[in-house]
């Protein structure tokens, strides 16, 4: 780098690519560009407060925070300055030539499938990209404190830009667009963003709760006794700024507690549901929490952005702490303001700090009062919010065992009891006879595939109710709970189902020595074949021995790459099927009949085939059946 010189560089190919999406594809809500500087600007200010506490000299005399805008018609500019902590040349560099987020990828492929949803541009930490949705020249001048000099960045969004030293006097950056035509047409008032009373609109809609005062000047014309024309200069603060969270729950309105979320959140989505606590006790303090109606793009991966923001009397402390809030609530947005956090907090000393323990103990349990009370209250509300975020909660069940009993009654599942709803496990308890001793369960993929499952036949004939785990963690957190209210949850595809069925109990007696047979012709196949119980018109199926893995553990962890073995495989063959005459009739004949065998051997494929495990050798498979069919007639 050499000083003074202008350098021409060229952005990321990735940063190209999401420049070339926002100037050609986004044609809605173009002004959102707006809240995505202010924000910025906040936070940049923000970031200088908060160095303040430890170096005042940071500040460099100039405290007096505030965000400017100025529009200008002639030149079709706005221009957006903050006095926060500005940037380096090469901080310049690093934050906004470049996409560092790993996210942006992701970003640029749903913004192609979806051109509209802008809502996702918060959401991937491309902010101030998003000037060039209305820009055709963005110009941004930076100075951080103590630097002698300032830094000027400029682009035209056409792939590269430019970075040179400049001066600048006031610490902080200052960004100014040069607004494409149809961003300053004066006839198009709500895309004119060189009108005042525009943008004074917008802050209001979007950044209105932002902390520092975002000011403009408005001019008025004067004519005096003497006919003499004067311009009179009116400084405006365009915010509001009190924090939302210290005003009384019922002064706030649903719109402001819904916009506030929506800075807050970058979600374009209004939230599910509010949670604002103000409590006066041994620990002071003052939350403000969401729980969204949507999970972001990235909630179940490692990426996502977890936690709250805190505050400590409105001064803001930190953005994500992760420690408030235990891992299964990770989905609830929102802040913390109180009086007893320390303003210069570490997050090594947040981790043994006790008022957040308490504090973080009390939202824990109002945010699990309101999910038990939205679940009692309103069903349907609570199957959209179990739809985006259950994994959380089941997650909370399977990661630690001493929040079994809190979450357990936040479970709801599909089953064979109705099509539509979910059920809690409460209320299947509630439905089942008194002589009924377990939790029937199945898992599987779906709904249709499991009511299909050969294993499920008796059971819909005896009218029993069981519950479809078709979530893969629903397995691992079934096995964590073992009951439920006292009662075992039982599988329906693993060991003995303990259905008496008399008649079938007498007719068993005999075939002990014919099953011995199948299971030798079997004998590194299963584990055991046995005379079926649970079965009504299928001929096969293949279940699981009751202790070890189930069969729908060992896919899911082959599906890992976990070999953790294989589940321990019976062969039930149901004793009322023809099938079962018949290979009844070949024992009878001859005990030792090739035929029998590959009798053993197809059947055990077939009911391989229904679990969704293919044959170990299709082709052979394939020809025996063939065989079977050419001998038929
Ligand atoms: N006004 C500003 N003052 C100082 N730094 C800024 C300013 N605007 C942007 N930056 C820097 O540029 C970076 C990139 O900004 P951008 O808006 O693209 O993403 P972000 O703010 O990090 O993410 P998000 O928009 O999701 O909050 C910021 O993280 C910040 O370091």
């Amino acid at each position: 780098m050499t000083a003074n010189k202008t350098e021409t560089r060229e952005f990321q190919a990735e940063t190209k690519q999401l420049l070339d999406l926002m100037i050609n594809s986004i044609y809605t809500n173009q002004e959102i560009f707006l809240r995505e500087l202010i924000a910025n600007a906040s936070d940049a200010i923000d970031k200088v407060k908060f160095k303040s506490l430890t170096d005042l000299e940071v500040l460099e005399g100039d405290s007096d925070f505030e965000i400017l805008i100025e529009v200008d018609g002639d030149n079709n500019t706005l221009t957006i300055s903050d006095n926060g902590i500005g940037m380096t040349y090469d901080e310049v560099i690093n934050n906004i030539g470049t996409i560092a987020q790993s996210g942006t990828k992701k970003f640029i492929e749903q913004l192609k499938d979806n051109k509209e949803d802008v809502s996702l541009i918060g959401q991937f930490g491309v902010g101030f990209y998003s000037a060039f949705m209305v820009a055709k020249k963005v110009t941004l001048i930076t100075r951080a404190p103590y630097e002698e000099r300032g830094v000027k960045w400029e682009s035209e969004g056409d792939g590269t830009y430019t970075v040179e030293y400049t001066d600048k006097e006031q610490r902080g950056t200052k960004i100014t667009l040069t607004l494409r035509e149809e961003f300053s047409d004066s006839n198009d008032f709500e895309n004119d963003f060189t009108n005042r009373n525009n943008i004074k609109n917008l802050v209001e809609k979007y950044s209105n709760y932002v902390k520092y005062p975002i000011k403009m000047d408005f001019y008025h014309e004067q004519e005096n006794e003497d006919g003499e024309k004067s311009v009179e200069v009116e400084t405006k603060t365009l915010n509001t700024m009190t924090p939302l969270w210290n005003r009384n729950k019922d002064e706030v309105s649903d719109k402001e507690y819904n916009q506030f979320y929506k800075n807050l959140s970058k979600d374009w989505n209004e939230p599910l549901e509010v949670i604002h606590k103000q409590v006066e006790g041994v620990v002071k303090f003052n939350a403000l929490l969401y729980i969204p109606a949507k999970a972001p793009y990235d909630f179940y991966t490692a990426d996502f952005d977890k936690g709250i923001k805190l505050y400590s009397k409105s001064v803001f402390i930190m953005d994500d702490c992760q420690e408030i809030l235990p891992e299964y609530l990770k989905f609830v947005r929102g802040l913390v303001d109180s009086p007893d956090f320390s303003l210069n907090i570490s997050r090594e000393i947040l981790q043994h700090s006790k008022q957040l323990k308490v504090i973080g103990k009390n939202l824990e349990k109002t945010i699990l009062r309101t999910l038990k009370s939205m679940l009692k209250k309103d069903r349907e509300k609570y199957e959209s919010f179990w739809k985006e975020f259950g994994r959380a909660i089941k997650g909370g069940i399977y990661t630690d065992y001493s929040n079994k009993d809190k979450l357990e009654n936040l479970l709801i599942f599909e089953s064979s009891h109705s099509k539509d709803g979910m059920t809690t496990l409460a209320e299947y308890i509630d439905r089942i006879s008194e002589n009924q001793e377990v939790i029937y369960y199945v898992t599987g993929e779906s709904r249709e595939k499991v009511e299909n499952l050969p294993q499920m036949e008796l059971l819909q004939d005896k009218g029993l109710e069981v519950i479809y785990c078709l979530d893969p963690i629903d397995e691992f957190v079934i096995d964590i709970l073992g009951e439920y209210q006292e009662v075992k949850f039982k599988s329906v595809l693993r060991g003995d189902l303990e259905l008496d069925d008399e008649q079938k109990e007498e007719k068993n007696e005999v075939k002990q020595e014919l099953l011995e047979v199948i299971k030798g012709h079997l004998k590194n196949k299963v584990d055991d074949v046995r005379l079926s119980k649970r079965l009504k018109s299928s001929a096969v199926c293949l279940v699981s021995d009751e202790a070890g893995m189930s069969m729908s553990m060992e896919r899911i962890l082959q599906g890992m790459n976990q070999n953790f073995g294989k589940a321990r495989r019976i062969l039930e063959i149901n004793p009322d099927h023809q099938v079962f005459s018949t290979i009844e009739r070949l024992y009878e004949q001859d005990a030792e009949s090739e035929t029998l065998k590959e009798y053993s051997e197809l059947l055990y494929s077939l009911s391989s085939l229904v679990e969704g495990f293919n044959p170990d050798n299709p082709v052979e498979f394939a020809n025996k059946i063939s065989n079977l069919m050419a001998k038929a007639y």
